[in-house]
């Protein structure tokens, strides 16, 4: 197949109202592509199978799984056609005054309780006069070549598309890669910009979590890689990325996701303390945003020397499982009336309600760019 003949084939799915799958790693020049033959809803629950996996933010509803393994489609020279002007987003003043009450409200709490840091988000209706999903996916995938860009749908959940910047965990073997991802400033033209103390601190929550979760693991090697500004289309963010391994026989992935999901990137610190805080005051379901969806289990090869003597011979192939989940950010529900875009923002005591707001309207751009 082809590129062309897979967005024909996208389409057609589409239409027939399939569970399919498209997406692209970040930086990779080919699409992998898996669909489902009926409309059956398969879930997972403790993340065994192979196939993709499609989680929400709340562990306690169900992950879905197209189950199988990704045809993969070379594509290095997709050009879509971009919209000269964004969509303008219609915000009510409602709107920002709920939002801004809502992080004044986080603010006070995170002054009397134990809480550090908690993120929120809101829900923003993006009217789409007449593009389909597959249009609007192929120019995520022009616009944003360093994300991880996907389209999927499921008859019986609905349609997603999103350009993430953040990895929650890849996990090749027993090697593993995660990163703490926070602080937003919009890119201005220049990566050698200064972040405020609120951005570092925010961020550094995240990293010093993560390793301490990963900590709880029998691990044979950490590296913490220095923290660096790295670009997500319009904005920049902090991110460290952190590797290791686990020693040989002692991974449970089950617990090892059960761990790293939610990040006090998209959830907060104390972890039950900003998940109840979201539960009752952010005021409507998160579903799929701040999930992770990705590769689950793919078995692939990975012999060093694929010459003709160890591809004819089984005895030289290494079959890996191999795992890459993203956080579901920067991402859309597509409806034909109006689609909803996602965004939220780490709230800590130095929040200003006005900035914060900001930053969800900057980060809505990733989306509305292309609509
Ligand atoms: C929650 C989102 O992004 C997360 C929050 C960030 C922040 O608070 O600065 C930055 C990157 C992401 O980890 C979002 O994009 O909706």
């Amino acid at each position: 197949m082809d590129a062309s003949s897979l967005f024909n084939q996208l389409d057609e799915d589409f239409l027939q109202n399939r569970p399919f799958v498209a997406y692209r790693k970040p930086a990779a020049d080919s699409i992998n592509y898996l669909a489902q033959q009926d409309d059956e809803l398969q879930v997972t629950a403790d993340f065994t199978e192979s196939g993709f996996v499609f989680a929400p933010f709340s562990a306690s509803e169900q992950a879905v799984l197209i189950p199988g393994k990704p045809t993969i489609i070379a594509c290095d020279q997709l050009k879509a056609e971009l919209p000269v002007d964004s969509l303008e987003l219609v915000i009510s003043e409602t709107e920002r005054q709920q939002h801004l009450q809502l992080v004044e409200r986080a603010v006070q709490e995170i002054n009397e309780s134990s809480l550090q840091k908690v993120v929120l988000s809101r829900k923003q209706i993006a009217k789409i006069s007449d593009s389909s999903p597959v249009t609007l996916f192929n120019r995520l995938l022009s616009k944003y070549p360093e994300a991880f860009v996907y389209v999927w749908h499921h008859p019986k959940v609905g349609t997603w598309m999103g350009a993430t910047p953040e990895t929650l965990l890849s996990l090749n073997g027993y090697k593993f890669e995660t990163m703490a991802l926070a602080g937003t400033q919009r890119f201005e033209g220049d990566l050698k910009v200064s972040w405020g103390l609120k951005e570092q601190e925010e961020q550094d929550l995240v990293t010093r979590d993560l390793i301490s979760r990963l900590k709880t693991f029998d691990l044979k090697k950490l590296n913490i890689q220095e923290r660096e500004t790295y670009r997500a289309g319009s904005l920049l963010h902090l991110r460290t990325c952190i590797t290791g391994s686990f020693n040989r026989g002692s991974l449970d992935l089950t617990q090892l996701i059960r761990a790293l999901h939610p990040t006090p990137a998209v959830c907060g610190l104390p972890r039950l303390e900003a998940q109840s805080f979201i539960q009752n005051h952010e005021g409507y379901p998160r579903g799929f945003y701040t999930g992770f969806l990705g590769e689950l289990n793919i078995l692939e090869d990975q012999s060093k020397n694929r010459n003709r003597r160890n591809v004819e011979n089984l005895a030289y192939k290494t079959l890996n499982p191999v795992t890459r989940l993203f956080v579901n950010l920067r991402c859309m529900q597509y409806k034909s009336e109006a689609s909803e875009i996602y965004v939220g923002g780490g709230i800590t005591k130095d929040s200003i309600p006005e900035d914060e707001w900001q930053e969800t309207v900057n980060k809505a751009q990733t989306i509305a760019s292309i609509l």
